[in-house]
């Protein structure tokens, strides 16, 4: 049984924390802190202001990074020595999280997505702290789905384009294809249940088998068939691979950008 703080729970501090919850952790070990958020689930208590009181055992910055500077500054309140601090804000370095935060016991950058509310979000970490403090976060992660500590924190921005940013750069490319079956005729309602059928379908396929995405698009395109066809057209100068690179490098500028305006702001 831990004390958890959660400051900010807007999106993606309440798809954690659906996830925590769904995953079987006792929604009283839970404290909200949100200035506007209307209920919290059963159990949890949701303040309006860091309470007084003995530090957290846990304490995750939810809010925005554009906030970090006026957010973070009473949250000290709530960390002491033996508090594991999470921030879930894209681009806020270690160094400038831990200028605000000297006295904690384990400060550690958190990368999920939305589907951490279902157990299904890649997680990238980052952090300081002893082998327990580690051990803490990796049990902490694991009903939200799959987490890995990178390797240097320059990473952190490439995950967060990845892994963070990712779904909505695939829920684009959903929209595309239906989209494009639309143009060909096929009623868009269809079209739009279609996408998002075989996007499910391919996705878990992919997850359960021991093949690559490679080998598994050659799999689908039989030789001279519709499936090359297509793929020649993705393939054409590297189009798919260069708009992909572009995409992931634009969205990992980004964050290095909002770490620079952090930094500077703190
Ligand atoms: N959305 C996503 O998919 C992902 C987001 N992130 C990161 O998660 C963080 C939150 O993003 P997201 O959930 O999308 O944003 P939201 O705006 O949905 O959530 C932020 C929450 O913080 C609250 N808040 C604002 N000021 C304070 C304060 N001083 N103290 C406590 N809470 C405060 C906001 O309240 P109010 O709305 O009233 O201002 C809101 O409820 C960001 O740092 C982002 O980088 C990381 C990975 C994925
Ligand atoms: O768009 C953002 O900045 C946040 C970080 C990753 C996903 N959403």
């Amino acid at each position: 049984m831990s004390r958890i703080l959660l400051v900010g729970c807007g999106n993606m501090g309440g798809a954690m924390l659906t996830g925590w919850l769904a995953g079987g952790r006792a929604a009283s070990e839970f404290t909200v802190v949100d200035p506007f958020l209307a209920e919290a689930p059963a159990g949890v208590t949701l303040l309006r202001e860091i309470p007084a009181g003995d530090p957290f055992d846990v304490v995750l910055l939810g809010f925005k990074p554009q906030q970090f500077a006026e957010a973070s500054v009473p949250v000290g309140a709530a960390v002491g020595p033996g508090t594991i601090v999470l921030s879930i804000l894209a681009g806020v370095d270690l160094a400038t999280l831990r200028g605000r935060f000297p006295q904690a016991g384990a400060m550690v950058r958190v990368m999920p997505n939305l589907a951490a509310a279902m157990g299904k979000s890649p997680i990238g970490l980052f952090g300081d702290g002893d082998g327990a403090a580690r051990a803490a976060v990796n049990a902490l992660m694991a009903p939200l789905g799959t987490a890995e500590w990178l390797a240097g924190e320059e990473l952190m921005d490439v995950v967060t384009a990845l892994a963070g940013s990712g779904p909505a750069f695939v829920y684009r490319l959903i929209d595309a294809l239906a989209q494009g079956a639309a143009a060909l005729g096929l009623p868009r309602d269809q079209a739009d249940r279609l996408a998002l059928g075989m996007v499910e379908g391919a996705g878990a396929l992919a997850a359960a088998s021991p093949l690559g995405p490679g080998e598994l698009a050659d799999r689908v395109a039989s030789p001279g068939g519709t499936t090359r066809a297509g793929l020649d057209v993705l393939d054409a100068d590297g189009r798919l691979a260069r708009l992909m690179a572009d995409t992931l490098r634009a969205a990992r500028d980004r964050g290095a950008e909002m770490a620079a305006e952090a930094r500077a702001k703190s």
